[in-house]
């Protein structure tokens, strides 16, 4: 079943003699509880087709349905609570709240929805993503690698239906990107979650259940 679809959508950036044309007619359908990869050349419009889907960035023509729900239409105030209640983003910067710790940048998701901290789940991604000593950090205490395993935490904090990453492991060593993997990989299979990944690494995207190649803002 497929619960993000694109149809015809265009996506040009800029106005008059200065538009660049990123997206060409894209069709396509994602999986519900599946692990979609997106590859392709720097420049090609994986990012904006990712921004789009996720209803970050608005499109030009076309539609963008969640289930059966054209998001593009949403109000921002309507796309910001879709986006924080049933996405979760997880993106080469991690734009990680520098003035408190480690646990409350992870779990702010929840505590901005109101919702109950589930403790246990917490606790588990916190353990997997071997952050267990580093709770009590600010995020400038933390290296790149694991501000990013901060940052997935969080994207995953709030049980999100769809997961949308860009080159996630980008920064992280051999190790630790199949350890992401893993548990990334987990929470399609075992929580149903959905996953959509930009990546440049042949290897992470032939993990994937589907491989979406763009190029010159084309899909295939
Ligand atoms: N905000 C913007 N304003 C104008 N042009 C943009 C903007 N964002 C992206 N573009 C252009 O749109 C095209 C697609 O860019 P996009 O970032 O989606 O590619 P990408 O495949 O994600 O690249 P990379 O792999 O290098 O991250 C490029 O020509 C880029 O210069």
């Amino acid at each position: 079943m497929s619960i993000l679809t694109a149809i015809d959508l265009n996506k040009t950036y800029g106005k008059g003699l200065s538009t660049v044309k990123a997206l060409t007619d894209i069709n396509l359908s994602f999986e519900k509880g599946r692990f979609t990869s997106i590859i392709g050349p720097s420049g090609s419009g994986k990012s904006t087709l990712l921004h789009c889907i996720a209803g970050l960035d608005s499109i030009t023509n076309g539609k963008v349905l969640l289930n059966d729900k054209d998001i593009s239409k949403l109000s921002e105030d309507e796309l910001s609570k879709l986006r924080r209640e049933k996405f979760g983003f997880i993106f080469q910067s991690f734009n990680l709240i520098p003035v408190v710790n480690v646990y409350e940048n992870i779990v702010l998701p929840v505590n901005i929805d109101n919702k109950k901290v589930d403790k246990k789940y917490i606790n588990n991604l916190i353990s997997i993503l071997g952050l267990k000593d580093k709770v009590d950090k600010f995020p400038n205490e933390l290296s790149g690698g694991q501000q990013q395993r901060v940052a997935i935490a969080r994207a995953l904090a709030n049980k999100p239906e769809i997961i949308f990453a860009d080159e996630p492991t980008g920064n992280l060593d051999t190790k630790t990107t199949y350890e992401v993997m893993d548990l990334l990989k987990k929470c399609v299979n075992e929580f149903g979650q959905t996953l959509i990944m930009i990546t440049h690494n042949n290897e992470i995207a032939a993990m994937a259940d589907k491989v979406i190649t763009i190029k010159d803002g084309k899909a295939s």
